[in-house]
């Protein structure tokens, strides 16, 4: 991963990550690859699927209740260790499935370079919106983060997306592996324009995508 100051001159002067807007601390925190053993993904898989039974369960009040129990003594082992952002696990650990984030689709990068990003994976029980499709929602998400990477591995500075312009083509399944790719289609001053597709493993379109992402200038958070 390449250093992001690197990239961009201004990394250190983008705006401010202190809470209070108005004042410079240093912007962009720095993605430092995490090393974490085998336990971290082992945790994620399992928050994942409680996640899942989360969405898909009917549960009665007694095992509610003790379900609430069991959720209130993982955070409190949890709580002791929350960090700054920039510092945390998640995101950070690019093998993982969504590098290691529970906010981020659970795929995995299978090619990243300067000329495009390809992913693999599957929506699941989740993602969810209605009658066994993935709820159109996430389908941004998966977009947004490839574009990031899109964008950092083709070279460019800190930017931001201005849009995201998607085209649901087909329903998409859930529980059913599929491949997002994406390429950076041209550079105009400060914007990079990029596209991507997601489809099936037969190569049927599910959604194209059209985004827009501008660089911050110096102050821009
Ligand atoms: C692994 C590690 C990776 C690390 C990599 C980490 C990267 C982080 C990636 C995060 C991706 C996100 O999801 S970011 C989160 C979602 N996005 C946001 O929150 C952005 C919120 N919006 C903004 O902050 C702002 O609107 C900006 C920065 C996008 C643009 O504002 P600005 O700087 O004032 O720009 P402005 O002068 O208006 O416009 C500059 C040029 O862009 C054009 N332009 C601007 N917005 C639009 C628009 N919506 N549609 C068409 N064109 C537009 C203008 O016409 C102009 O063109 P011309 O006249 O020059 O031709």
């Amino acid at each position: 991963m390449t250093d992001p100051k690197q990239l961009d001159r201004d990394y250190d002067h983008h705006g401010d990550r202190s809470g209070a807007r108005g004042t410079t601390r240093g912007g962009f925190p720095r993605f430092v690859p995490a090393k974490v053993g085998p336990e971290y993904g082992q945790l994620l898989e399992a928050l994942r699927t409680v996640q899942d039974l989360a969405v898909s369960t009917s549960l009665p009040a007694e095992v509610a209740e003790a379900a609430a129990g069991k959720a209130r003594e993982l955070i409190e082992l949890l709580t002791p260790h929350v960090v700054a952002e920039g510092r945390q696990t998640a995101g950070r650990v690019p093998r993982l499935p969504g590098r290691g984030s529970l906010l981020l689709m659970p795929w995995i990068i299978e090619k990243i370079d300067a000329d495009g990003v390809r992913s693999r994976g599957m929506f699941r029980r989740f993602h969810l919106g209605g009658n066994s499709a993935a709820h159109g929602g996430t389908l941004p998400l998966l977009f947004d983060d490839l574009f990031g990477l899109i964008q950092h591995a083709y070279g460019r500075p800190i930017s931001r997306t201005a849009y995201l312009h998607i085209d649901y083509r087909k329903v998409t399944p859930l529980n059913t592996e599929l491949i997002v790719e994406g390429a950076v289609d041209r550079v105009e001053g400060r914007k990079t324009f990029i596209n991507a597709r997601l489809t099936d493993l037969d190569g049927n379109l599910l959604a194209d995508c059209e985004a827009l992402m501008v660089q911050l200038l110096p102050g821009q958070q």
